[in-house]
């Protein structure tokens, strides 16, 4: 096999071969411990094995391909290191920077995985991998609750990292009346929290928003990031569940895949649907030992702000949507080649808007690096400054860069045909052949641009994708106020009022 990067292994069908992987997880093993009993609903319906159903097959088949990225041998130095614990190259999205090149390279390590889903799939396991590497850091935050819940935390991540696991999350309570606090709601059963204790763990009803590539993971994180008032200790929990744990229930969002009749007409769709699950718990049981929090509203909040586990996840967020951008600049690019715009000079100008955006983008990635600190452990934060900046303002250039591809792109997105068996038909392939080609193209891979550009922007997919980029590290104003408690004021007002004590004149 010579692949060398997500992108050769993304587009061959090769997977590493059975004993060449050193003990760690190949696509094979992660798609048979998918099928284990998990209560996953679609229209109504139990799907009785996430990895053959229509709506996720393919996701599921893109996921696994991660895993093999990881286990590859040419790909190995990049995507492990080596577990301090058991010797064995564990994947690197578990490693715990303590050096600014650790910090660089678990960010390249996350980079390699966004570009096999050309930074569709945001929740990959680098994502919540990087909350746990914050936890298992500073375990002292959740010990302040009782020293078991430190031990418990540590042992939970090395459980992870070890078995080359996928945890996602799902921290945000169901929308239903945000006017009052959980324990005011009409039933205070309502959102996700504790419903009884028992000797050997406890018992959690409710339901919690929104575990994104639930179907496709193997742990649940089930905690809370929204503001907790005294009387809500219930739902200041933070606790593990296998995806399989009776009496949870996974509802994904409609299913994009299941719209998308084929892989040309829908290339992103028919692939990358990672799927919003809507968490539903009747009664679940949870062991102490899967327990890091508990009914502790202080330590609710601390595990985001005194950890660096914030940091890390959404470095892995910024690496993908860097990713993204870059894809979505080069389909405009190509775009403009094919249609004949490109050396228009208002074109470049709006290309240069774009690229500087994108440019910003990956510059303040490796800011989170290069001003990145080291704390009394000897563990390297990434710059919160540089983070947030981007974060904060990305809900308000993602739809810019969007509707330039719209702007660029005139009718050509919506004046193909039917679909791709208007190009097979003996009846009509004559014209289409004539007119949807362009002056360098022939018209099947005019049509395949354009459908892609169409996934890319318009369809449910497209459309899901850009509310993604909107909330996906929560609302905007939430995302500002970190911004806002980031940011050092004080040598900005240290200036203005050293300007007012200038002597007189
Ligand atoms: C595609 C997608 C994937 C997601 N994936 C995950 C996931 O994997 N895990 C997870 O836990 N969550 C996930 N989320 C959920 C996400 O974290 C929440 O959507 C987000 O936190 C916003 O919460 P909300 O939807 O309840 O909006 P609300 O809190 O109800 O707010 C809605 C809007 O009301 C306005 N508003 C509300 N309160 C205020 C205020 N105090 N001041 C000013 N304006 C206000 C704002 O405009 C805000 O955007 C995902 C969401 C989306 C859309």
């Amino acid at each position: 096999m010579n692949a060398h990067t997500a992108l050769d292994l993304i587009a061959s069908t090769d997977t590493p071969a059975a004993g060449s992987s050193d003990g760690l997880r190949r696509g094979d093993d992660y798609l048979r411990a998918l099928n284990d009993g998990r209560e996953v609903y679609v229209d109504g319906e139990r799907v009785k094995d996430v990895t053959r159903h229509p709506a996720f097959a393919q996701a599921a088949q893109s996921a696994a391909r991660l895993f093999d990225t990881a286990a590859h041998p040419s790909l190995r130095e990049r995507m492990t290191y080596t577990s301090p614990t058991s010797g064995k190259p564990v994947m690197r999205a578990y490693q715990i920077p303590t050096s600014l090149d650790d910090l660089r390279t678990k960010r390249l390590a996350s980079e390699v995985w966004s570009e096999g889903s050309f930074g569709m799939m945001g929740r990959t396991p680098d994502h919540v991998a990087g909350f746990f590497c914050g936890y298992a850091a500073v375990p002292e935050v959740f010990a302040a609750g009782g020293k078991q819940f430190g031990d418990n935390v540590v042992a939970f991540y090395e459980h992870l990292r070890e078995s080359h696991l996928w945890a996602t999350y799902a921290i945000v309570p169901p929308q239903i009346d945000r006017s009052k606090p959980g324990h005011k709601q009409s039933d205070p059963t309502l959102y996700a929290g504790v419903v009884k204790e028992r000797d050997d763990g406890i018992v959690i009803s409710g339901a919690q928003q929104l575990a994104t590539a639930g179907v496709l993971s193997d742990y649940l994180y089930l905690s809370c990031i929204h503001p907790l008032q005294p009387g809500d200790e219930n739902y200041a929990i933070g606790v593990a569940l296998p995806m399989n744990a009776p009496g949870m229930r996974l509802y994904p969002r409609r299913p994009y895949a299941l719209q998308a009749t084929n892989g040309f007409d829908y290339p992103l769709s028919s692939r990358f649907d990672e799927t919003d699950c809507f968490v539903v718990l009747k009664d679940v049981f949870v062991p102490w030992e899967k327990v890091f929090i508990y009914r502790n509203t202080e330590i609710c909040r601390d595990q985001w702000w005194k950890t660096p586990s914030h940091a890390y996840g959404n470095l892995q967020a910024q690496a993908r949507y860097a990713t993204k951008l870059r894809f979505m600049i080069g389909l405009v690019k190509r775009m403009n080649e094919m249609t004949g715009n490109e050396a228009h000079p208002q074109v470049q100008v709006q290309m240069g808007e774009m690229a500087a955006m994108v440019q910003l983008v990956e510059s303040m990635l490796e800011a989170q690096e290069t001003k990145a600190s080291i704390d009394a452990n000897g563990v390297v934060w990434p710059c919160k400054k540089s983070l947030y900046a981007v974060m904060a303002l990305q809900s308000e250039f993602n739809p810019r860069m969007v509707d330039m591809i719209r702007e660029l792109t005139g009718a050509a997105m919506i004046s193909l045909p039917s679909s791709l068996k208007d190009l097979d038909s003996p009846e009509t392939a004559g014209d289409i052949e004539r007119f949807m080609r362009s002056a360098n193209t022939d018209a099947r891979s005019r049509m395949a641009l354009m459908r892609m550009a169409w996934d890319f922007v318009g369809t449910e997919f497209g459309n899901r994708s850009q509310q993604y980029e909107k909330f996906y590290g929560g609302a905007s104003f939430l995302v500002k106020q970190n911004m806002y408690r980031a940011y050092d004021f004080k040598r900005a007002t240290s200036m203005v009022d050293a300007a007012l004590d200038l002597p007189p004149l």
